[in-house]
């Protein structure tokens, strides 16, 4: 396993995960990488680890370059397993190096999870470490998406150790942006964007403003490939996800046991469709919900759907609006639709929940009882032009 150069004497380290499918919920499509850097300079420091099982892979890939037992520092940008998981490894072999971690969150969750025997060396907003010609620069970017995350900079080589900050979900054995498929790196990015770190766009913004300020010609995240070439296309992409505020665009969201809701979901789709607003329509039983949050994070409207089931809504439904509530998406509009038989509940149910969300309810529940009829469905379909019409003047 060989060590990749990403500048002088600066090597990618990490590991590829090829077939990982779920990522604590979040379908890895693509599979993913845990991305590891090794700077050569008078202090031989390692940005961050890999997952555990990975933990072989990462110091034989060190290995490639160097002794592994000269490492002095080990930067932990991230407390999470996915990059501090092969931190005890690691110190197994490097016994005289420091761990370097924000103050206080880093230092309190790493020995949470590792114990409190190894050598820390907690890091303030602000604060640098010289490791020779080179110097790291320790930015918090707290609540992105831990409250320990920090990125690290290092001026001399205009290059930013993003940690999960611009990072895909993206297994290939290309290491760059300009060797891979752009819009696949940035489906991905927009992926990874919607199911981590949307319900911090506040956060985004701030630590935009920091990031905004350095001169940066590289951005190496802990996942997926290094930015080099599109640079300034992922911050923008981060500074308008961030807004949280898409002009139009919209997503049909739904299941159905008979068929009814679906026919419902279908003549939403269709009539967004005629007023010239475009639409993903996504049923729940075949699509993951972490494939359908990108598309929530760039539509304005959202319609979902469910039939009744035993007085409630179907469960891959609330599971889906439990996941849409605690991603937080701001400034949408969104209505309930759904068939029923007796009591209805679930429409009523799912409209609470996206009242819950903070959503703008642009119109009143869709409710149709049974199958619905050619003209129950004129009837929807004339809303929602109408919907248009009223929302945009
Ligand atoms: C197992 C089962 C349980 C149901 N429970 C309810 C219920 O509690 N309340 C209700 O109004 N309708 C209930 N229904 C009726 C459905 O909501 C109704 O058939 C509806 O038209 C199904 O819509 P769909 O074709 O989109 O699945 C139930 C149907 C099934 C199959």
């Amino acid at each position: 396993m060989k060590a990749i150069q990403v500048k002088e004497n600066i090597y990618w380290v990490g590991a590829i995960d090829w077939s990982v499918r779920n990522f604590h919920g979040y379908t890895t499509n693509r599979g993913a990488t845990y991305n590891a850097y090794l700077i050569l300079d008078e202090k031989v420091t390692l940005i961050d680890t890999v997952k555990e099982p990975f933990k072989e892979e990462l110091l034989e890939r060190i290995s490639d370059i160097i002794d592994p037992e000269k490492i002095d520092y080990v930067v932990s940008n991230h407390v999470e397993m996915d990059h501090s998981g092969s931190i005890p490894r690691i110190m197994e072999v490097c016994k005289n190096a420091e761990i370097v971690t924000s103050y206080p969150s880093g230092l309190k969750g790493l020995t949470a999870h590792y114990g409190n025997s190894y050598r820390y060396k907690p890091v303030k907003a602000g604060e640098s470490l010289s490791i020779g010609k080179r110097t790291l620069s320790f930015v918090p970017t707290p609540m992105l998406h831990w409250p320990d995350n920090m990125v690290t900079y290092c001026p001399e080589e205009k290059l930013l150790f993003s940690n999960d900050a611009f990072g895909q979900h993206y297994a290939s054995s290309e290491r760059f942006d300009d060797e891979s498929p752009q819009s696949v790196v940035m489906e991905e990015a927009k992926k990874y964007y919607a199911n981590i770190i949307m319900l911090y766009g506040k956060q985004v913004q701030g630590a935009m403003q920091v990031v905004n300020t350095l001169d940066i010609d590289m951005i190496a995240p802990s996942h997926g490939i290094i930015w080099r070439s599109h640079v300034k296309d992922i911050l923008s992409a981060y500074q308008t996800w961030s807004n949280n505020n898409p002009e139009t665009g919209a997503v049909v969201v739904f299941d159905s046991m008979w068929h009814s809701t679906e026919m419902i979901a279908k003549t939403i789709a269709e009539a967004f469709t005629e007023k010239g607003i475009s639409v993903k329509f996504f049923d729940l039983k075949e699509i993951h919900m972490s494939d359908i949050v990108p598309y929530i994070l760039t539509s304005k409207y959202i319609a979902v759907g469910s039939p009744t089931l035993n007085n409630g809504m179907l469960p891959t439904v609330a599971a889906f609006l439990c996941y849409l509530k605690g991603l937080s998406p701001k400034n949408r509009k969104a209505f309930a639709f759904g068939s029923y038989g007796w009591g209805g509940q679930s429409i009523g149910q799912v409209e609470a929940e996206l009242k819950a969300c903070g959503f703008d309810l642009c119109l009143d529940a869709i409710k149709i009882p049974y199958i619905p009829s050619k003209e129950q469905l004129n009837e929807i379909h004339d809303k929602i032009i109408r919907l248009d019409s009223e929302t945009e003047n």
